[in-house]
């Protein structure tokens, strides 16, 4: 039984995504996502579940930057979570008790205008996790009134909701992955994404341009590009890309070893199916018997066949 790490404790969305992507798996809670894939890299645990972007709040900086400067780690797979965000409090505690809410930064940002319209004189602080803050809020004479948390939360530690849905839209969703020590690749599916990061040789005009040319020309469509600061100053950065299909489908294999060229470096982040089984459009002269017949031409040609 695979032991897997993840942002805790129990009842975060997180270990909702374990749960469904990992259902046997043991789960070893952990205060914070570094801690979680900390676990992973030391061999603690078989991989880690971490949240890696949210469609309102855009990418978990944490994730995204320890994917990029940590110990090398591997996407091996990806869950798309609704989020419901419930207003959980100690049992007899009224709307016009809360003074201090506790929650993740993501569901401050997530509920905001929640708390402005029906909360506004109370004060937000950020939580290691949704679940935490329940937590806290739970013990007898926490500084804080509420959370903001799954249900299941306040379900834990004994917490009522006093509002449900309290995000500012019903549709919100995170992505999570689950990630491993480095090792052998999922296999090509046929609806895969592949991630990775890469970082500017120099900085000139058409830099990125050059980047993403070696998707463009591959026929390769990006899912995501998001730029995070290097830390060497402002106007330094480097990017998260995802793209559709998967590293041994010749587009994409082309098209990363082409990036490879043109950047200082490339760090390989996974290929892995693609939560929503979408499968690419494959614009001609791009597919895999393409590549093969264009590099047979190739050695023809190389071999003097004319
Ligand atoms: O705090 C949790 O419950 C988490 O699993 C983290 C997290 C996040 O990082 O985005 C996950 C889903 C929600 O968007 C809010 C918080």
């Amino acid at each position: 039984m695979p032991r897997l790490a993840y942002l805790g404790p129990e009842g975060t969305f997180t270990e909702e995504a374990l749960r469904t992507l990992a259902p046997d798996a043991e789960r070893l809670p952990c205060a914070n996502v570094s801690a979680a894939l900390d676990a992973a890299r030391q061999g603690e645990a078989d991989g880690a579940v971490v949240p890696l972007e949210n469609s309102i709040e855009g990418g978990i900086a944490t994730t995204l930057d320890e994917l990029a400067w940590g110990e090398p780690l591997l996407i091996v797979a990806e869950l798309l979570l609704p989020v419901e965000f419930s207003l959980l409090v100690r049992p007899g505690t009224r709307m016009r008790d809360i003074k201090r809410i506790f929650t993740h930064p993501a569901a401050i940002t997530q509920c905001r205008g929640f708390t402005a319209r029906e909360l506004p004189e109370a004060v937000v602080v950020a939580a290691p996790s949704t679940a935490a803050a329940a937590q806290e809020v739970a013990l007898p004479g926490s500084p804080y009134d509420a959370a903001i948390a799954a249900r299941i939360a306040g379900d834990n530690y004994g917490l009522v909701e006093l509002v449900a849905n309290v995000g500012d839209r019903s549709d919100t969703v995170t992505r999570f992955i689950q990630v491993t020590r480095p090792g052998v690749l999922p296999a090509p599916t046929g609806a895969d994404r592949t991630s990775l990061v890469a970082f500017l040789s120099d900085d000139h005009p058409g830099a990125l341009l050059e980047m993403l040319t070696e998707f463009s020309v591959r026929g390769v469509n990006l899912s995501r590009i998001e730029s995070r600061p290097t830390g060497d100053g402002i106007g330094r950065y480097f990017f998260h890309f995802d793209l559709e299909g998967h590293v041994t489908d010749a587009r994409v294999g082309e098209a990363v070893s082409g990036l490879h060229r043109v950047s200082s470096d490339v760090r390989f982040l996974g290929s892995y199916p693609r939560a929503d089984g979408l499968t690419p459009q494959v614009k001609r002269g791009t597919s895999d018997s393409d590549f093969t017949e264009a590099a047979d031409w190739l050695a023809r040609v190389r071999a003097g066949q004319v």
